[in-house]
């Protein structure tokens, strides 16, 4: 059971484990962060969707895995027109590394984003990057974790998937809000969550769809629903990056 009092799905709970164990607290971060919204309307100025495309070698619902260089893929994302990246960290599940964000991060001039478990200020003191994922489900704390972000230069990114999570991250603060599509409960999306949730995000936040978004349809059906920006792993990763990512941003 987590803190909605609903079971989790086995590979979420394996995650959460995982993560727990996760010492982190290097030295403290402080990081010269390239904006996120500035990058969003960059892409915008330029006629292109602002699409944040991931670099995830795998996923507990992904078949297989990428083993091509994670900078290659990066610069290839950038490439294709991506106005921000994603990256993930965490190495059991995703197959991502700190050390592939460093590098990732030192080969493009885009802003990254830290996508991991983050569930304690120490785990902050990892690696640098723009911005840092603080999913609202798993961390107690909100206010205390946003903050502590921000002082060491970090955008948090604050997950949501339920309207009472949503509460949770505009009380805390949060300028950058992700509505995921997928329930970490069961690992399946749906597109209805981001329309349902995205009226009562208030207008002064810059808010993301995330997950599940596969067809250039799908980027207009989130736009139209409200989506600033469009967060896309799995599609991108399928195939030519750069196609996909073109296409998608060309939406
Ligand atoms: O591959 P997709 O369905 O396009 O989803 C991307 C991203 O939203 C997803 O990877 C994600 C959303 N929240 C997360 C939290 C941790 C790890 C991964 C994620």
């Amino acid at each position: 059971m987590d803190a909605n009092g609903e079971e989790l799905a086995p590979a979420v709970r394996s995650i959460l484990s995982a993560a727990r164990d996760r010492t982190g607290g290097g030295e403290r971060v402080s990081v010269d962060a390239r904006s996120v919204p500035e990058a969003f309307a960059a892409a915008e100025a330029d006629g292109r969707a602002p699409v944040i495309a991931e670099v995830k070698p795998t996923s507990p619902t992904t078949d297989g895995r990428r083993d091509d260089d994670p900078v290659d893929l990066a610069r290839a994302m950038v490439d294709g027109g991506a106005a921000a990246l994603s990256v993930l960290t965490e190495s059991d599940h995703f197959g991502g590394s700190p050390a592939s964000l460093e590098r990732i991060r030192a080969a493009v001039d885009v802003p990254v984003l830290r996508k991991d478990f983050i569930l304690t200020e120490a785990q902050l003191d990892v690696v640098e990057s723009d911005a840092v994922l603080l999913i609202a489900r798993f961390v107690d704390d909100l206010p205390a974790l946003v903050a502590a972000a921000r002082e060491r230069g970090f955008q948090p990114l604050v997950e949501v998937h339920t309207r009472a999570e949503l509460d949770r991250a505009v009380a805390a603060d949060a300028d950058l809000i992700g509505i995921n599509n997928r329930d970490l409960a069961r690992l399946e999306v749906d597109l209805d969550t981001f329309e349902s949730l995205a009226p009562s995000v208030p207008d002064d936040v810059t808010l993301l769809a995330e997950s599940g978004i596969a067809s250039t349809a799908d980027v207009q059906r989130m736009r139209s629903a409200g989506a600033d920006a469009l967060l896309i792993g799995s599609a991108i990763m399928d195939g030519d990056v750069t196609a996909n990512v073109r296409r998608l941003t060309t939406a």
